[in-house]
């Protein structure tokens, strides 16, 4: 089975491209980083606790605020929800405190994801899917690029482009707030840029400054593409063959390591140069 690795930064378009990916003709199941990491921090789990410990006692509205339709101990007697737009700003931006407070946050929430996605990705092994996307904002980040057979980058040129739909889809956020979540990632041309070096088929990247037309041609394109280089059958093989599936893994994590140690390197040599 595929794991596609699919990225990009804030507002450049993953969800619209999960969203083609999981509709007809492709059905692919779709396991979305950002739905996990909001699971694993509902009132009453380890996460929740972890972060109201952490960030409570500096946080005074990092809670949901009490009201008519909120009771003090939540819905269910487990807590109020997050405050997500509260904690967003104890994390996001450029300063050491914030990316400190990010951190933890990180340290926090990842692990369960992590753990969530290895269920995901093992129960559609076992439905026979010749693919599964994972769709992970800091793919590259958290390092989960190294399990993928292919990382696909959702990208735009031009970071008005950017702002501006981040502006126009989450209107809720001051134009501070949308920089500071911005300038939060990794700038994405340098991930797309991380994409191509892993060279045809393990890296693609889709531009999207144009129309959603244009992006859903260049999906077909890149399917098209991934279909041809891991077929059905293979699928198949794979889950009559659980040993075969071990050793692809295995395989797959030397190969994306030396992927990554490629570039470091190129990094390096460009840091040297400018
Ligand atoms: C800070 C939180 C509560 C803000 O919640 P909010 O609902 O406002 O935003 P949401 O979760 O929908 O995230 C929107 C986008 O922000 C970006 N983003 C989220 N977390 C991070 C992070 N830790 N670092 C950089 N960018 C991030 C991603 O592009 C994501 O798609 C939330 O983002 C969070 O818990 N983040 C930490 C977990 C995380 O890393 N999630 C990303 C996928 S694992
Ligand atoms: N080609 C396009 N033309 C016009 N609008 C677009 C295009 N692609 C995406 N959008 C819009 O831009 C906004 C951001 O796209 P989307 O939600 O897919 O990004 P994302 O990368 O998943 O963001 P996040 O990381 O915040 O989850 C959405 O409102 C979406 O409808």
């Amino acid at each position: 089975m595929l794991l596609i690795g699919l990225t990009g930064s804030i507002a450049t378009g993953k969800s619209t491209v999960s969203s083609l990916l999981s509709s007809p003709p492709y059905n692919l199941p779709i396991i979305d980083a950002d739905i996990l990491a909001r699971k694993v921090v509902e009132p009453g789990t380890r996460g929740y606790n972890a972060i109201v410990k952490y960030f409570g006692p500096t946080t005074p509205d990092l809670l949901v605020a009490p009201s008519d339709t909120m009771p003090e101990a939540g819905p269910d007697g487990k807590g109020r929800p997050l405050n997500r737009p509260a904690l967003g700003r104890r994390v996001f931006g450029g300063s050491e405190e914030l990316k400190k407070d990010r951190d933890v946050l990180n340290g926090i929430v990842h692990p369960e994801v992590r753990w969530e996605m290895f269920k995901g990705v093992v129960g559609n092994y076992l439905r026979g899917h010749w693919a599964v996307v994972l769709d992970i904002p800091l793919l590259f980040e958290s390092g989960l690029d190294r399990y993928c057979g292919t990382a696909v980058v959702v990208a735009v040129s031009d970071p008005e482009i950017q702002m501006k739909r981040l502006r126009a889809r989450d209107a809720h956020l001051t134009a501070e707030d949308a920089e500071n979540r911005v300038r939060s990632q990794t700038d994405v041309r340098v991930k797309a840029r991380r994409a191509e070096a892993r060279g045809s088929g393990r890296g693609l990247v889709l531009w999207n400054d144009g129309s959603k037309e244009e992006l859903q041609v260049q999906v077909d394109a890149a399917l098209t593409q991934l279909k041809t280089q891991s077929p059905g059958w293979w699928s198949y093989l794979l889950l009559a063959c659980p040993p075969l599936a071990v050793a692809v893994t295995a395989w797959r994590l030397w190969d994306n390591a030396r992927i990554n140690k490629e570039w470091e390197e190129l990094k390096k040599q460009t840091k040297q140069k400018l």
